[in-house]
């Protein structure tokens, strides 16, 4: 039997997606969630697991070099791929937000606005026929209005700790976000029955 590449995310959604992989009763090596390798076999499974950025999930099953993967919506917003999504995980679950200094209005020519999402936070203000500058950072970006980089942020809002401690307010709720199960639309055509096994047993 063919072995099947599954890309997981490192970081947070890791935790989460292990345990809802465990849960669902594959028998996943130790070192999956205990080692520095970047790529893990799961024998009894005929799976192989690759470790990668949760950024770069979505690359390695758009390019067929993973079949399956799993990856927040936020990402899968953001980069619009060539790919299948198969299920909704419900992990890892928080929201895309604007967020700024509170009692503040947005009426500068050309307000500024800080995020590691320029296409979603672009999408959304030209929804509402806005005019904005789209500042790109790869994190902390709660510090942006704090420090006079930018008017608005556009980020995940969890519990809002984040927000609350830097003394930021929430202005718009975009999207809510989860983790999604992808596949790559060639993977999924020929290896149909053994994904949908996966999604069967990690939907119930
Ligand atoms: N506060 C949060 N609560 C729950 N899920 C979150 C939160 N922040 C991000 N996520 C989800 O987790 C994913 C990012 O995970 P993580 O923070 O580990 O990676 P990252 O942002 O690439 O971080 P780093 O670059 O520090 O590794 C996002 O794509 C989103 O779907
Ligand atoms: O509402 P909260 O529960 O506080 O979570 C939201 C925070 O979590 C994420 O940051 P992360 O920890 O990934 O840090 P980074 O943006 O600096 O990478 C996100 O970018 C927010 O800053």
């Amino acid at each position: 039997m063919d072995k099947l590449t599954i890309a997981m995310p490192k970081g947070r959604i890791f935790e989460e997606a292990y345990e809802l992989l465990v849960k669902a009763g594959f028998d996943l090596p130790e070192e999956l969630d205990d080692s520095r390798k970047l790529i893990v076999e799961a024998p009894n499974e005929g799976f192989r697991f690759i470790l990668s950025k949760p950024m770069d999930v979505p690359v390695y099953v758009e390019h067929g070099v993973a079949d399956i993967g799993i990856a927040g919506k936020d990402v899968l917003l953001e980069q619009g791929r060539d790919i299948h999504e198969l299920l909704d995980l419900e992990i890892s679950r928080c929201y895309i937000a604007t967020a700024g200094l509170p009692d503040t209005a947005m009426d500068e020519m050309t307000p500024r606005i800080a995020t590691k999402y320029p296409d979603i936070a672009s999408q959304f203000f030209r929804s509402r026929g806005e005019q904005v500058e789209i500042i790109e950072l790869n994190g902390s970006i709660e510090l942006a209005p704090m420090i006079g980089l930018a008017e608005r942020i556009v980020d995940i809002v969890s519990t809002g700790k984040t927000l609350k401690e830097n003394g930021l307010v929430e202005y718009d709720k975009i999207v809510d976000i989860t983790s999604r199960l992808i596949a790559n639309p060639v993977s999924y055509r020929l290896k149909q029955k053994r994904i949908d096994e996966i999604v069967e047993r990690l939907r119930k």
